[in-house]
């Protein structure tokens, strides 16, 4: 198996307050893994750091085998932040076509890609308007729309389905599945959905800035001897650490 994602004994501070603490993760190549546990407990922080926005007070990141953060990476990596980082005055189109521009692609490839990444998130007959104009669920669409822009090979979505409808998240779940499965993409989700989460191949429960456990959800429904995943959040959240 090939590691797409590593963290040696990672920790981070803002000020006095300790976010994260000796955290060790290895994600392989076309893995779906995600990341579940309370509001606050170091998910956003975690894949910030991975992305390469941030960096750790401690410890070692490296994605696709090169230390983060790097900038030349940018091309690798896409990010879906949890909130949305738009160009409001503009047109969903003229956004796609903005993000594109920042990456290695011809004109044809351009025109490819966006017209891929508007049509898995339904947006092509809404990008003549301008964002300001779009509701809440339609900028997360086009988050995820700019986030696959380029092909990257790891994309790290930070609750990327917060706001859409169930019928869009189903084929988006299906996307990240064929991502997955036949493009071999590295996909890194954090999420408070319990269905989503039973979709990933391998899930971290994050409690107060520490993995608490790993597995897949089978693995973690056996290890806490439950039927479900929200009982196992349930249980994990509760326990002391
Ligand atoms: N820039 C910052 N400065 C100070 N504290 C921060 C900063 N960013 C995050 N924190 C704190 O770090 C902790 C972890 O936040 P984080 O956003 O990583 O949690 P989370 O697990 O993603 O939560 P949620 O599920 O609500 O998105 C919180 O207590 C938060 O207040």
């Amino acid at each position: 198996m090939e590691t797409t994602v590593k963290l040696q004994q990672v920790s981070k501070s803002f000020g006095k307050k300790t976010v994260l603490s000796e955290v060790n993760l290895s994600i392989e190549k076309g893995q779906i893994y995600g990341m579940i546990g309370p509001s606050g407990a170091g998910k956003t922080t975690l894949v910030k750091m991975i992305v390469g926005m941030d960096t750790p007070n401690e410890g070692l990141i490296e994605v696709l085998n090169t230390r983060m953060p790097n900038l030349s990476m940018l091309q690798q990596i896409g990010y879906m932040a949890q909130s949305d980082a738009l160009y409001n005055e503009l047109t969903g189109g003229e956004n796609l076509r903005f993000f594109a521009s920042m990456f290695k692609m011809g004109k044809e490839e351009q025109k490819q890609r966006i017209s891929y990444a508007a049509g898995l998130v339904n947006l092509t007959n809404e990008l003549g308007k301008k964002v300001s104009a779009y509701s809440g669920g339609m900028k997360r669409r086009l988050s995820l729309a700019i986030a696959l822009i380029h092909d990257p090979s790891v994309l790290i979505l930070d609750e990327p389905t917060v706001g859409i409808d169930p019928e869009l998240r189903q084929s988006i779940w299906n996307e990240l599945m064929r991502l997955k499965n036949t493009e071999h993409k590295t996909i890194i989700v954090t999420t408070h959905v319990m269905d989503e989460a039973d979709k990933c191949d391998m899930l971290a429960m994050v409690r107060e800035g520490r993995i608490l456990t790993s597995g897949s959800p089978e693995q973690l429904k056996r290890q806490y001897q439950v039927e479900s995943l929200e009982d196992v959040f349930l249980q994990a959240g509760g326990q002391q650490s």
